[in-house]
């Protein structure tokens, strides 16, 4: 039995009144009834707001919707008249890319024969992307006979939406088989041209999904990883953790006037010359038990102990004379000073090096080792941090098997999960490990869920590509009313690294399908999974550093965009670090990322350039600590 592919449905209701809670939205209310009892095939309703009568809140919510929540059809309700206030129209006709008129005059078509005031509807209807959007009426009688009036045509309307955008051959390919597969059932679409992967004969011969750029996939992925709130914690547990307030001294550093050398605390105006030393001040004795400090007179001192009062120089043993002594060289007497102070000379003054009450630490801070000794210095022992995202990580695979065991045949051992969770603790974030699943539907979504239930972010290696066995992203969408981001990336390897967020128990989660080849896991764990963590974590710039490197040996391209395994030495009196190819760059051989402390970011073939020569410049993304 071929599973349908569902049409996610957002309302958005229209209207001033609404919004302010002054009418009830009885039209959002019943268009969505009408959806999740079934006037539209497959459709449910997944999204529903109100906003007032403003163009620019009506455009932001459009685009949000179709261009973040990928929602596959946007119906308004409200605002498509003649007042003033009416303006839903210009907000549709400002973000959609196509008209799509024969809908707007179906609608209008089957209002006339109603009422010949329909003719005062100024809606219009479009395609953003690959979102189906649709002005309806605002009352609930017209709002439901327009949308009566299409719904038989919006299943088809969706799945050619998604299928020109991604491959024509394969949608004609796919709504042939459907057409053979139920002809007298008319709605009976598959929603994206995905097949159930079961029927291995009449699988897609081509992927559905489009090649998307390696830079709009992290920007998809980024805009969908959500930071998950804050915590206050003891300030020595936040070791890697984002500040989330601004931190403020407690008190004055030095708190009272310290010394910076080991010599005598004098007072300037004496001059140089002879003194009589009355005693020591040294660290940690509390100030006000020392003498005041008369003229001709001086104090022993150590760097960081108080000055007492009335000293307002201190001069370094170095640039004294001892003159007289008693005890045996245990007491100094008198000493000569041989260079003339000058007042504040070799003091510390109260707060010099940080005031009470001066800012210390910014909101978003990154706590390292400096920072959380400054939090200490400024008296701040709780603090509020970002929480941490939890990862999970699950191989996929018939032919995987734990590496502790002895190898069975047809097996292969699980490399991808000890490198992921070796990333994500490396880089501080907290990992589960969630075993290996088989690729039988009710295995991968056993472990899903479990996966799921006890972590923000999941990440699975394998069966994301072509294979009859690759079930991952048909059980994300049929299971768990996941929406699937993208499903290939434009880059070498990794191009079938799929992103899609669901709801589960209530909450949003993001899940990263890798590829199961070992080094394609890797490389887009570095391009999208520690992104997404970070930016989670509450990190401003999340993604990778990147700095300049030169090749070191001719570079055969390859058509996609490539991130290519290097080892960077600097090399001495070189600004620029040169970059040593790790070898055969095929994405089963780990032993490609064997010392490697980078990824060559190598642009994709041309007519004109098919071989890097040696010596050329390239971007190259940091992957270990250098
Ligand atoms: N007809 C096509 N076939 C393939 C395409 C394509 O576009 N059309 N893409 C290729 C590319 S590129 C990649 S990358 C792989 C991705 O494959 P899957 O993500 O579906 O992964 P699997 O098929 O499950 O496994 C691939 C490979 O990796 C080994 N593997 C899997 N898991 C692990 C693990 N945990 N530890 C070590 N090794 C693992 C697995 O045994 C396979 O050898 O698809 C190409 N095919
Ligand atoms: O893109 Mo696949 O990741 O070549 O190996
Ligand atoms: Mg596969």
């Amino acid at each position: 039995m071929s599973s349908d592919e569902n049409i996610y449905i957002g309302i958005l209701t229209v209207s001033d009144s609404c919004f302010q809670g002054k009418a009830e939205d009885t039209s959002g209310t019943n268009l969505a009834d009408l959806i999740n009892t079934g006037i539209v095939a497959n459709a449910k309703v997944v999204l529903q707001s109100c906003v007032p009568d403003e163009e620019d809140l009506i455009k932001n919510v459009l685009q949000e919707w179709s261009d973040k929540e990928n929602i596959h059809v946007i119906l308004t309700t409200g605002g498509t008249g003649f007042s003033p206030r009416d303006v839903t129209p210009e907000a549709t006709r400002s973000i959609i890319h196509r008209e799509t008129p024969g809908i707007t005059i179906a609608m209008m078509t089957k209002s006339l024969t109603i009422t010949p005031f329909a003719m005062l509807s100024r809606a219009v209807s479009g395609i953003r992307g690959n979102t189906l959007i649709i002005n309806l009426p605002g009352s609930k009688k017209s709002s439901q006979e327009c949308l009566e009036s299409v719904a038989m045509s919006l299943p088809h309307a969706v799945a050619v939406i998604r299928n020109r955008s991604t491959n024509v051959k394969s949608t004609h390919a796919v709504l042939q088989s459907k057409a053979s597969n139920s002809q007298h059932h008319h709605h009976h679409h598959h929603g994206d041209g995905k097949v159930d992967p079961s029927r291995v004969a009449r699988r897609a011969r081509e992927s559905p999904y489009p090649l998307i750029s390696v830079e709009s996939a992290q920007k998809t992925v980024l805009d969908h990883a959500f930071v998950l709130g804050t915590e206050k914690l003891v300030f020595s547990d936040t070791l890697g953790r984002v500040l989330a307030e601004e931190v403020f001294s407690q008190d004055p550093l030095p708190p009272f006037p310290a010394s910076i050398k080991d010599g005598y605390a004098v007072l300037a105006k004496d001059g140089a010359g002879r003194r009589k030393v009355l005693g020591s001040s040294i660290a940690g004795i509390k100030p006000c038990e020392q003498e005041r400090l008369q003229s001709g007179q001086c104090v022993r001192i150590n760097t960081g102990a108080p000055v007492p009062l009335g000293a307002d120089a201190v001069v370094q043993v170095e640039d004294t004379k001892l003159l007289q002594e008693a005890d045996d060289g245990k007491t100094e007497v008198e000493i000569e000073i041989l260079v003339a102070p000058k007042v504040g000379q070799d003091i510390r003054s109260v707060g010099s090096d940080m005031e009470k009450g001066e800012l210390v630490l910014p909101r978003y801070t990154i706590l390292g080792a400096s920072e959380l000794g400054l939090l200490a210095t400024a008296g701040v022992t709780t603090i509020l941090v970002y929480k941490l995202p939890v990862v999970s990580i699950l191989s996929t695979g018939n032919e995987i098997q734990d590496p502790s065991k002895p190898l069975e045949e047809g097996h292969i051992r699980d490399s991808n999960k000890t490198t992921l969770l070796s990333l994500m603790k490396e880089h501080g974030f907290p990992v589960v490990d969630k075993g290996i699943a088989k690729d039988t539907q009710e295995s991968l979504v056993q472990k899903l869920k479990d996966a799921l239930s006890t972590s923000d972010l999941v990440v699975t290696t394998g069966g994301v590509s072509m294979g009859e066995k690759d079930l991952l992203k048909h059980i994300l969408e049929s299971d768990f009313g996941a929406v699937i981001h993208f499903g290939r990336v434009k880059m070498k390897p990794g191009k079938p690294t799929t992103f899609a967020t669901l709801i589960y128990e209530g909450k949003k989660k993001l899940v990263l399908g890798l590829p199961g080849n070992p080094v394609s896991a890797t490389v887009t764990s570095h391009l999208y999974v520690l992104p997404a963590l970070r930016k989670m974590a509450g990190y401003q710039s999340p993604l990778g550093t990147i700095i300049k490197a030169i090749t070191s040996e001719d570079i055969t391209l390859d058509p996609r965009p490539e991130y290519h395994r290097a080892v960077l030495k600097w090399l001495p009196n070189s600004p620029v670090p040169k970059a040593m190819s790790t070898g055969n760059q095929i994405s089963s051989r780990l032993m490609s990322f064997s010392s490697a402390n980078s990824l060559l970011i190598l642009p994709g073939q041309t007519e004109q350039l098919k071989i890097l020569p040696a010596g050329t410049q390239v971007d190259a993304l940091i992957v270990t600590r250098l």
